[in-house]
């Protein structure tokens, strides 16, 4: 019983992440969603962006700060550890509702294209951002991100692994295509509003914190492995380093 129920846990888990990262595609590119990241201004400008730092600053505690194996350590005091990268899992897509719900848009353009061609191949250079999010979690192994393979391996009574450290695909070019996906998908855009400009300023400066982070907690488990990895593939920036990586 205790094995269907961490099953249907992480299936939940799994489906709340799946629908909260299509919201945020919609969120973000303002499409086919009933409250979309330029939605019309309702609050006063210094208002709105006190609120929105608020947010961003929250998914940032909470997506960070639940990632680091002191807190971790905590979690499993209360938390069986098959169900800890579900309910992280869970907790992410909670932050990023919130968001959602409470962004507050703030009016104005930064910029704005007119070229019809080159409005779509912003919009085509953003879509390749996504799909290249989606394809590094493919990389590193997306059912283990999402919490599922934990679950599954508790059903079948099999002792979870740590997965390897994989220098594969995008991962031979830059340590953080995810991010990099992110990073493109937020700023390749032929319209930049003030809205927009505010979000992806927040989301690049906790990506940055975050990649410093996570790469403090790589060294910890790879150690000089993970140290030989940074002096030959660049953070974000493809090509900057020149010797590409044993796989
Ligand atoms: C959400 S993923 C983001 C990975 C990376 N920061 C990126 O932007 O592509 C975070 C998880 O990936 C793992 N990870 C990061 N780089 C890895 C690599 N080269 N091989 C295996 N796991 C990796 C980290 O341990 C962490 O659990």
């Amino acid at each position: 019983m205790k094995r269907i129920v961490s099953v249907i846990y992480g299936l939940i888990a799994y489906l709340t992440f799946l629908i909260t990262f299509l919201y945020l595609i919609g969120f973000e590119e303002n499409l086919l969603v009933p409250k979309s990241l330029d939605s019309a201004p309702t609050e006063s400008l210094s208002t709105a962006l006190l609120i929105n730092l608020a947010l961003i600053g929250l998914f940032g505690l909470q997506h960070s700060g639940m990632a680091r194996p002191g807190f971790k350590k905590w979690c499993l005091k209360t938390i069986p550890s098959h169900l800890e990268r579900s309910t992280y899992v869970l907790m992410t897509c909670l932050m990023l509702i919130l968001l959602f719900w409470q962004w507050r848009p703030l009016g104005g353009v930064v910029w704005e294209v007119k070229n019809i061609t080159l409005t779509y191949i912003l919009y085509s250079i953003s879509a390749l951002g996504w799909v290249i999010v989606f394809l590094s979690t493919v990389l590193i192994n997306h059912f283990d991100l999402f919490g599922l393979r934990q679950v599954y391996l508790y059903f079948k009574s099999e002792k979870y692994q740590y997965l390897d450290f994989k220098i594969i695909g995008f991962y031979k070019y830059v340590r953080h295509p995810l991010m990099l996906g992110f990073l493109i998908a937020l700023w390749f855009t032929p319209k930049m509003t003030i809205t927009h400009f505010i979000f992806a300023l927040g989301m690049t400066a906790y990506i940055i914190i975050a990649i410093h982070l996570e790469e403090k907690d790589l060294i910890d488990i790879y150690g000089d492995l993970y140290k030989k990895y940074q002096q030959q593939v660049s953070m974000l920036i493809p090509f900057l380093k020149t010797s590409l990586p044993e796989s």
